[in-house]
C-alpha cells in the first residue's frame, strides 16, 4: 500500500457574523459539536450574563474597568462597542489554539471581522448569515426568550446597519433552514482548509515529486 502523506497547514480563522438573532450561535454550536478540529474563540464582554450562559464558556463576563485594562494591555486581537457594551477577542486563546493545530471559530460583529482581517489577512474566512426576512428575525429574537422587549427593539434597530456590511464578507448565506445553512458552512470550511496557500510544504513536496522523475520533461 502507498505511504500516506501528511502536510501541515495554516489554521483557519473562521468568522461568523450576522444581525442578532439570525442564527450564528446556533450554527456555531453545531460546528463545534461536529468537528473536533475547530474551537471557539471565547470573547470577553461587559454585557450581563443571559440565563443559560456560563462564564468562561459562552463569554468571559468582565466589568468595564477590567475590559479597559485588558484593552490597554493589548490583550485583545480586536474589540468593539456592540449594543452599548464592549466585546473583545482575547489574543492568547486564539494563538494557543492555532499553535495546537486547531482552526478557530469567531462569533463576532462586522467591526471585529474587519479588525481581524487587518491583523491576520488571508488566514481569515468571513461568513455572513442573513435571515430570510426581517419579520422572521424578530420572531427568532422573541422565541429565544432571552431578551426584554427593549433589548429586542434595540437589536432590530441595529439589524439593518449590521446587514449593510454584508459585502465585506467572503461568503453570504441565508439561514432559512438551520440544517441546510449548517451544511453550507461546513462545505465552506472544508474547501477553505484545502486551499493551496494553507498547505505548508506543498511547494517542496511538488518539487520533490518532479525531481524524483530522472527523465522529467518540465518544459512546456
Ligand atoms: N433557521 C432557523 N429557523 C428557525 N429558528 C432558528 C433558525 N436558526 C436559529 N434559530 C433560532 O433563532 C434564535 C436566535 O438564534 P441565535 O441565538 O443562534 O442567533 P445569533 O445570531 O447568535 O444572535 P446573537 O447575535 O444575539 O447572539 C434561537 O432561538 C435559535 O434557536
Ligand atoms: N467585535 C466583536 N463582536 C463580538 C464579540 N463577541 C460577540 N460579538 C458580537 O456581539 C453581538 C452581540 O452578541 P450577544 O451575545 O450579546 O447577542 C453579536 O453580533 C456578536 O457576534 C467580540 O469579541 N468582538
Amino acid at each position: 500500500m502507498a505511504e500516506s502523506v501528511h502536510l501541515n497547514r495554516r489554521g483557519v480563522l473562521f468568522v461568523l457574523s450576522s444581525p442578532s438573532g439570525a442564527g450564528k450561535t446556533t450554527i456555531s454550536r453545531k460546528m463545534l459539536a461536529a468537528d473536533p478540529d475547530i474551537a471557539l474563540s471565547i470573547s470577553a464582554t461587559t454585557r450581563p450574563m443571559r440565563p443559560g450562559e456560563t462564564d468562561g464558556v459562552d463569554y468571559h463576563f468582565v466589568d468595564v474597568d477590567r475590559f479597559k485594562t485588558m484593552a490597554a494591555d493589548g490583550e485583545f486581537l480586536e474589540w468593539a462597542h456592540v449594543f452599548g457594551h464592549r466585546y473583545g477577542t482575547p489574543r492568547d486563546r486564539v494563538e494557543d489554539l492555532l499553535a495546537a493545530g486547531k482552526d478557530v471559530l469567531f462569533d463576532i460583529d462586522w467591526q471585529g471581522a474587519q479588525q481581524l482581517y487587518q491583523e491576520a489577512g488571508p488566514d481569515v474566512v468571513r461568513v455572513f448569515i442573513l435571515p430570510p426576512t426581517m419579520d422572521e428575525l424578530e420572531r427568532r429574537l422573541r422565541a429565544r426568550g432571552t431578551d426584554s422587549d427593549e433589548v429586542i427593539a434595540a437589536r432590530m434597530a441595529r439589524a439593518a446597519n449590521e446587514i449593510s456590511h454584508w459585502d465585506g464578507y467572503d461568503y453570504v448565506l441565508i439561514n432559512d433552514d438551520v440544517d441546510g445553512c449548517f451544511d453550507e458552512v461546513r462545505a465552506i470550511l472544508r474547501a477553505e482548509r484545502l486551499k493551496r496557500r494553507r498547505q505548508i510544504g506543498l511547494i517542496g513536496f511538488a518539487r520533490d515529486l518532479i525531481r524524483s522523475v530522472p527523465e522529467a520533461d518540465t518544459k512546456l
